[in-house]
C-alpha cells in the first residue's frame, strides 16, 4: 500500500512517496516545489507517480495553500488527512498551552526525533532544531514530554526585516565569519549566530530542566546552511518531517 507524506511550509512544498505506510519504508520518490508553484504537481511530477494509497501531510502554510495543494491531490482517488497538533500521539505527550495551536510541522518533527532517539538506545533529552521560513527550537525531556518551544525568523525573513528598516543593508549574501569586516558578513554571521545562539540556550535550559545533556536533532530546508556554524553538537536529519509522519500512519494503522 503506497503513501505520501507531503510536508506544506511557508516557502515550499516537500513531498516523499515510500511503498508502505510504516517505519522503514522504502522510499519510491521525492520532491520539493515552491508553493507559487503547486500547480505545476498534478501534471508534473506527480503524473509519473504511481498512485498513493494513503495521503497524510502536515501543512502550516494556510486553508488557500491547502485548497491548491488538495486540488492537484485530485488526479488521484484518494482523500488526503492532515495531522493536526493533539495533546498526545506515538508516544509524544504535548505541553502546549493549546496543543492544537502547535503548528503540525512542529509536533511531527518532533515525533520523528522522538522515534529516532528511542531507536538509538536509551531515552534522553532532545533538542529538535527546524530550520524553514522561520526556525523553531523544540525541548522534549526524557519521558517525551514536549515542555515547550521558540520561535524566531528564519534567514530570509531576518534580512529582509533589516533592508526594509534601514537605509544602507541592501547589500549581496556575505559569509559567516568570527568577526565580520564587512556588511554583506555581518549580516550573515548575525542571522546564523542568531539562530546558533538560540539553540544553544534552549539546549542549555533544557540540560538544566532534566539535568543530562542532550541530543540534538537540526532539519528544514536551511538546515545545511547552518550546520557548519553550531556552538552545540546537532545531526543533521533531512527527512525528521516524513519520518514523523511514516510512524503516525504505522501507529494509526495498528488496531487499538
Ligand atoms: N533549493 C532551495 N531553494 C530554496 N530555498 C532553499 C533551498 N535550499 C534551502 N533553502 C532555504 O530553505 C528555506 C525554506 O526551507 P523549507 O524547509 O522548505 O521552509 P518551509 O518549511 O517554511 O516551507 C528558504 O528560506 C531558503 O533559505
Ligand atoms: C512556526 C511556523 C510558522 C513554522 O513554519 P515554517 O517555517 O515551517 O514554514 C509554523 O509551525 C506555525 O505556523 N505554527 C503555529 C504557531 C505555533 O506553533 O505556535
Ligand atoms: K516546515
Amino acid at each position: 500500500m503506497s503513501f505520501l507524506a507531503i510536508d506544506v511550509g511557508n516557502t515550499r512544498l516537500k513531498w516523499a512517496l515510500y511503498d508502505e505506510p510504516r517505519v522503514g519504508a522504502r522510499l519510491l520518490a521525492h520532491g520539493a516545489q515552491f508553493l507559487e508553484n503547486i500547480e505545476k504537481l498534478g501534471e508534473g511530477d506527480w503524473s509519473q507517480l504511481p498512485a498513493p494509497r494513503w495521503v497524510l501531510g502536515c501543512i502550516v502554510a494556510g486553508d488557500a495553500v491547502k485548497r491548491r495543494v488538495e486540488e492537484q491531490l485530485e488526479i488521484w482517488d484518494v482523500t488526503p488527512q492532515w495531522v493536526v497538533s493533539s495533546s498526545a500521539e506515538a508516544g509524544l505527550s504535548n505541553g502546549y498551552d493549546h496543543p492544537a495551536r502547535l503548528g503540525s510541522d512542529r509536533w511531527v518533527a518532533m515525533i520523528g526525533a522522538r522515534q529516532r532517539l528511542l531507536g538509538q538506545g536509551r531515552p534522553r533529552p532532545c533538542v529538535v532544531v527546524m530550520v524553514g521560513t522561520a526556525v523553531t527550537v523544540e525541548a522534549i525531556d526524557t519521558d517525551g514530554r514536549f515542555l515547550g518551544g521558540i520561535i524566531l525568523p528564519g534567514h530570509g525573513i531576518m534580512l529582509r526585516a533589516l533592508e526594509s528598516g534601514t537605509a544602507g543593508l541592501h547589500v549581496p549574501t556575505g559569509e559567516v565569519r568570527d568577526f565580520p569586516t564587512n556588511t554583506s558578513d555581518a549580516l550573515t554571521s548575525g542571522g546564523t549566530f542568531a539562530i546558533a545562539g538560540a539553540v544553544q540556550r534552549m539546549w542549555d535550559n533544557l540540560r538544566q530542566h532534566c539535568g543530562e545533556e542532550p541530543v540534538c536533532y537540526m532539519t528544514g530546508g536551511a538546515g545545511w546552511k547552518m550546520a557548519p556554524s553550531m556552538s552545540t553538537r546537532c545531526e543533521l536529519v533531512e527527512s525528521l518531517i516524513f519520518d514523523g509522519l511514516l510512524e503516525i500512519a504505522s501507529q494509526r494503522l495498528q488496531p487499538a
